[in-house]
């Protein structure tokens, strides 16, 4: 992501330093704990990349509920506060999940007086039986795969202060769970995570995006994102194993170079393609562009100027 104009380059060295003399850090027994909730991240990037970014987004957040609170006394009517919206995009396997829940973890910690909840847009995704009917089984991810019109709704209730209800999807089944749902009540901040979150569909006049007030893309080269989506898929093969139920099931038991094949096709096919085609062209919409290198480590960050 070279020559982007509206963006502030930010090698990881600089960006560590921000804000370091306002804030308390985490205490050793703070960072085990979120250690315990989410194992992979490296505690080195909470104290250096995502403490900074969690005080960017309270900034941001007081800055949102002074906008608000101007425009309720410019229309003479009651402040109601919103909730803040945080969009994560970015390609299949790249890590928006584990950020979210990061991101989710943090800011808990940091705002423990502030409600978080956290969503997925894969919930949305047309359940199999609906994608067969519409002839969409092997475009899984891309745009017409997913159920907008619900997308949109389900946020713009959450925005306006409404219950919401977000289908779940089960990637050990492949599909969405018939009848299962996350409630999302009234949360002071609503982080929601998906390839498709900056997305602008051709037939809608309004966007997820629209929603937001603030938005991340998780970028790493493609090779690397290549290289998780393997890793991703043998750990999805280690629990297949013995669960006759996952779909995975009889890829687990068989020779692990034809599962392997099956997947390089599936990242070539269908992942791969996505992320050129659908997702790659809307990290520029991002507020925030993180970039990670080899072992997940973020090395350089894109902040938009205007
Ligand atoms: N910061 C990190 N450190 C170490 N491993 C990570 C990190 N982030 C993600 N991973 C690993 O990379 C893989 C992909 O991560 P994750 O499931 O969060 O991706 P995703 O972008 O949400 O994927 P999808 O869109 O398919 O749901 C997982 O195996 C996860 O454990
Ligand atoms: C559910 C999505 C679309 C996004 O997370 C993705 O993980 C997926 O299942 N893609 C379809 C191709 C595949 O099986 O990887």
């Amino acid at each position: 992501m070279e020559n982007q104009l509206n963006y502030y380059k930010i090698p990881r060295s600089e960006w560590r330093q921000f804000y370091r003399d306002h804030y308390v850090p985490l205490t050793s027994r703070e960072l085990m704990r979120l250690k315990s909730l989410n194992d992979v991240i490296s505690l080195q990037d909470v104290e250096e990349i995502y403490m900074p970014l969690v005080h960017l987004l309270g900034m941001r957040m007081e800055q949102q509920a002074a906008k608000q609170a101007n425009l309720a006394e410019f229309l003479g009517i009651e402040n109601k506060p919103t909730p803040f919206i945080l969009g994560i995009a970015g390609s299949v396997a790249v890590g928006k999940s584990t950020v979210a829940r990061l991101l989710s973890d943090l800011l808990t910690e940091i705002f423990p007086d502030k409600k978080v909840q956290q969503i997925t847009t894969d919930g949305f995704l047309y359940s199999s039986k609906e994608l067969k009917a519409k002839h969409l089984l092997s475009r899984k991810g891309f745009p017409e795969s997913y159920d907008m019109e619900s997308l949109i709704k389900f946020i713009n209730d959450v925005k306006n202060g409404l219950k919401a209800k977000a289908p779940v999807y089960s990637h050990q089944i492949y599909d969405r769970i018939e009848g299962k749902y996350d409630v999302i009540d009234k949360p002071d901040i609503l982080i929601l995570e998906g390839i498709n979150v900056l997305q602008l569909p051709e037939n809608q006049q309004i966007y997820v995006s629209d929603f937001f007030d603030f938005s991340i893309y998780v970028d790493a080269d493609e090779k690397l994102i290549e290289k998780w989506y393997f890793e991703r898929f043998d750990l999805i093969l280690e629990r297949a194993k013995k669960d006759p139920t996952n779909y995975y099931y009889g890829y687990a038991q068989g020779d692990r170079d034809v599962a392997h094949k099956m997947a390089g096709q599936v990242w070539q096919d269908v992942n791969h393609k996505n992320l050129h085609e659908y997702i790659l062209p809307t990290r520029n919409r991002a507020d925030l562009v993180l970039t990670k290198g080899e072992n997940h480590l973020v090395d350089e960050l894109f902040l938009r100027k205007f």
